[in-house]
């Protein structure tokens, strides 16, 4: 079976589409393409696909509303305007599924709600509900409560994301150009890349930022999706928003990424993938042994020193005795309870402080290993 064939019988699709495809240079939703691709989604849905649509627009449909030329600079009034963007474009999306008889449901997340335990099984169980329920959700980032440090930015990887938490067979990535080429679009001589089969594949090419007015990560958040997403064993096919129909029937446009590895837990690819480490945790050769090789939860008896501000639940890199940083964790305690923990054993800990002390730094469960020690 020819590859791209995966993408015409998949039976759950996240279809991710970008700003510029859905905007125009006023701040305006522009309307016709909004409805042409609403109309690709439509007909595969009513085909008995699932879809769910990751959709930015937000900002870039809320500068007209708000008088504004461009992309502001400043958070605040990015907030704002996406608070404003993204009722209008749940109200074209509303409308214009409804054409087709089909009723669409918001769902804003955020990096948060990717890698917290609880936040993310509500997030998958509310996704597969408005599934059952023959829904489409339509989903963007939470951008009005999003602050800069816990912000994802960009919508690609957070469709990498959705990806995973809703088991989907394959991810479209739809933007303003037509593939990924191995040099800017723009520049003479730049080829269309086909097929990408894994990171051999990406040795020389030049994957640049956005070359449009409203778009974010450009190609590097694509290409890092694409990585996310294949990494688990989903493939992706990344062209423009005009050749939606023909991705989805498994045609030979834009650039397919073909699928490799299995599928790892979803919260801990958040971590692995999108998360940085709010504080360093330094780890004698013991417990680099114990975490990075043999898996195994990390112990306070084990940890020779502790760096910046977090709390209980965020992430933390695991650095080795030489300082490289090997794997990342979900901390069970905040950074000022961790100095009088360290070098000691749970046992002894739990006679002197209390029972609540006799548990891991961090649980094997909730650390990804992101560098091997050989
Ligand atoms: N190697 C490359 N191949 C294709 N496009 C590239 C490349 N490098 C940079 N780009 C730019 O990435 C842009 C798409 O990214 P972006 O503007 O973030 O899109 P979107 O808003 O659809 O997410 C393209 O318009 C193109 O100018
Ligand atoms: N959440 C933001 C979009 C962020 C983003 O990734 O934008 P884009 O590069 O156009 O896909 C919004 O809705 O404006």
């Amino acid at each position: 079976m020819d590859v791209r064939e995966q993408l015409s019988s998949a039976s759950k699709v996240v279809v991710k589409v970008g700003s510029s495809s859905l905007t125009t240079p006023a701040g305006t939703i522009d309307v016709d393409r909004v409805d042409a691709l609403v109309d690709v989604l439509a007909t595969r849905r009513r085909a008995g696909t699932q879809i769910v649509l990751v959709s930015s627009g937000a900002i870039a449909a809320g500068l007209g509303p708000l008088g504004l030329a461009s992309r502001p600079r400043d958070l605040a009034t990015q907030q704002a305007a996406a608070s404003v963007g993204q009722g209008v474009l749940v109200a074209r999306y509303t409308s214009s599924f409804a054409r087709y008889g089909l009723r669409v449901g918001q769902v804003l997340l955020t990096a948060d709600d990717m890698m917290r335990r609880a936040h993310h099984a509500n997030a998958q169980r509310t996704l597969d509900r408005l599934l059952d329920l023959d829904i489409v959700p339509i989903v963007n980032e939470n951008d009005t409560v999003a602050t800069d440090e816990i912000r994802f930015g960009d919508n690609d990887r957070l469709a990498a994301l959705v990806t995973h938490l809703i088991r989907a067979d394959a991810l479209v990535l739809l933007s303003d150009v037509d593939a990924l080429y191995d040099g800017p679009p723009s520049r003479a001589g730049s080829r269309r890349l086909a097929e990408i089969r894994g990171p051999e594949d990406l040795v020389g090419v030049e994957l640049g930022r956005s070359g449009g007015r409203v778009g974010t990560g450009g190609m590097i958040t694509k290409v890092q999706a694409a990585k996310i997403a294949t990494g688990a064993g989903v493939p992706v096919v990344l062209t423009a928003a005009a050749h939606a129909a023909q991705a989805l029937a498994g045609a030979d446009v834009g650039t397919f990424f073909h699928p490799g590895g299995r599928h790892p837990g979803t919260r801990l690819l958040w971590l692995a993938h999108a998360a940085t480490g709010r504080g360093r945790l330094h780890l004698d050769a013991g417990a680099v042994e114990a975490v990075v090789t043999r898996r195994k939860s990390l112990l306070p008896a084990g940890v020779t020193s502790v760096e910046g501000e977090f709390a209980a639940g965020d992430p933390v890199d695991l650095c080795g005795p030489r300082g490289r940083v090997l794997a990342r964790g979900l901390v069970n305690f905040d950074a000022g309870e961790i100095p009088e923990l360290l070098g000691r054993s749970t046992k002894e800990l739990a006679v002197t402080l209390g029972p609540e002390y006799e548990r891991e730094l961090i649980h094997r469960d909730d650390i990804v290993i992101l560098e091997s020690t050989s």
